[in-house]
């Protein structure tokens, strides 16, 4: 419940200085061993049960965080009233050893992930960004809406999930109108920033349909057999990533499609490549146990202050 109560600005100050995780996403991509260590998260595929467990480490030596995430994510069924993604985050004393949190991880990783796709759209997006699409409508297209409608000022905000009634039932608790559409080419015709946060595994947004110049925040297909997004999409688009180890061991939307990786999200930040915003861009995002790390002492930092 704690790690609910994270602002979203802790984690993202909008076009002010550096947020802690933009720091943290352009350190790594220094790849300084003495700054940083996260290797590739380990997965463990649950195979009768459709589901794969992951084990995402990370040492940020500077920061003094010492944290693993344990995430549990499956294929749910259409109509399954269960999470698909589940996590604990655990962060030790560097120096002893021994664990100092335990931790949900469920709010943290909807919320990190949509806070580093916001910094991908503050980079990537078209200058004029009037309208917004979310694809999917479960935890991650929750808390993009939430993050992408802070950050940015959209004219029309669209949303597209397969099971139209979930679509509605999240448009429901919403203040602000928000158009629910039948078909994922409906939703993202004429879109300047589109989400991609569904549990599919074959690619449901086709780049014919894509505006030029659209910047699309790929969330979901994880797995290296996963895609969300087409062929023409990742082909002609400039594509970002989280992480190039990461991508290319873990996006199917990247090894399948044979996509060339342009820069890591880092790189940007750090001006050792530039965004280029004027394209149509990917970027395509994996989680990386670096972002839970820092949000995690976010977390317990404020948990000190307050009890
Ligand atoms: N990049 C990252 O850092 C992270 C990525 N994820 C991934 O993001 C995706 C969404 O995660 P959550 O929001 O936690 O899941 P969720 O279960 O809360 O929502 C999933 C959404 O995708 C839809 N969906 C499921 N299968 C589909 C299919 N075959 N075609 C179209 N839509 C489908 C569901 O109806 C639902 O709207 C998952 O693929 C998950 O693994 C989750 C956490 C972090
Ligand atoms: O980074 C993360 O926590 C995840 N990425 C894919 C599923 C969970």
């Amino acid at each position: 419940r704690l790690s609910e109560t994270l602002a979203i600005t802790e984690l993202q100050h909008h076009g002010r200085s550096p947020s802690t995780l933009e720091s943290v996403m352009g350190k790594f991509s220094k790849r300084d061993s003495s700054e940083i260590i996260q290797p590739v998260r380990s997965v463990v595929p649950i195979q009768q049960h459709s589901g794969f467990l992951g084990v995402m480490p990370a040492y940020l030596t500077a920061e003094g965080i010492l944290c693993t995430k344990m995430v549990a994510f499956y294929q749910r069924a259409e109509g399954s009233s269960l999470p698909s993604t589940q996590a604990t985050v655990l962060l030790f004393h560097p120096e002893h050893g021994n664990v100092t949190a335990i931790m949900d991880g469920e709010a943290i990783t909807a919320k990190r992930t949509a806070a580093v796709s916001a910094i991908s759209a503050k980079l990537f997006k078209p200058a004029l960004s009037e309208v917004l699409c979310i694809l999917g409508s479960g935890q991650q297209a929750r808390s993009h809406y939430d993050v992408f409608t802070k950050l940015f000022k959209f004219k029309e905000v669209r949303l597209w999930s397969r099971r139209k009634e979930m679509a509605q039932r999240f448009v429901n608790d919403l203040q602000d109108p928000v158009t629910v559409c039948s078909s994922v080419k409906e939703a993202v015709i004429g879109a300047d920033v589109i989400v991609t946060a569904t549990g599919a595994s074959q690619p449901i947004l086709f780049g014919e349909w894509v505006k030029p110049g659209a910047h699309i925040a790929a969330v979901g297909a994880c797995r290296p057999d996963w895609r969300e997004l087409d062929d023409v999409l990742m082909r002609e688009a400039v594509v970002y990533v989280d992480s190039r180890e990461g991508a290319t061991a873990e996006s199917g939307d990247i090894i399948l499609s044979g996509a060339e990786v342009f820069a890591e999200l880092g790189e940007v930040i750090n001006g050792s490549f530039p965004a280029q915003h004027e394209k149509t861009t990917v970027f395509k995002s994996l989680g990386m146990g670096i972002q839970d790390a820092v949000s995690a002492k976010l977390v317990l930092e404020k948990w000190n202050s307050e009890y």
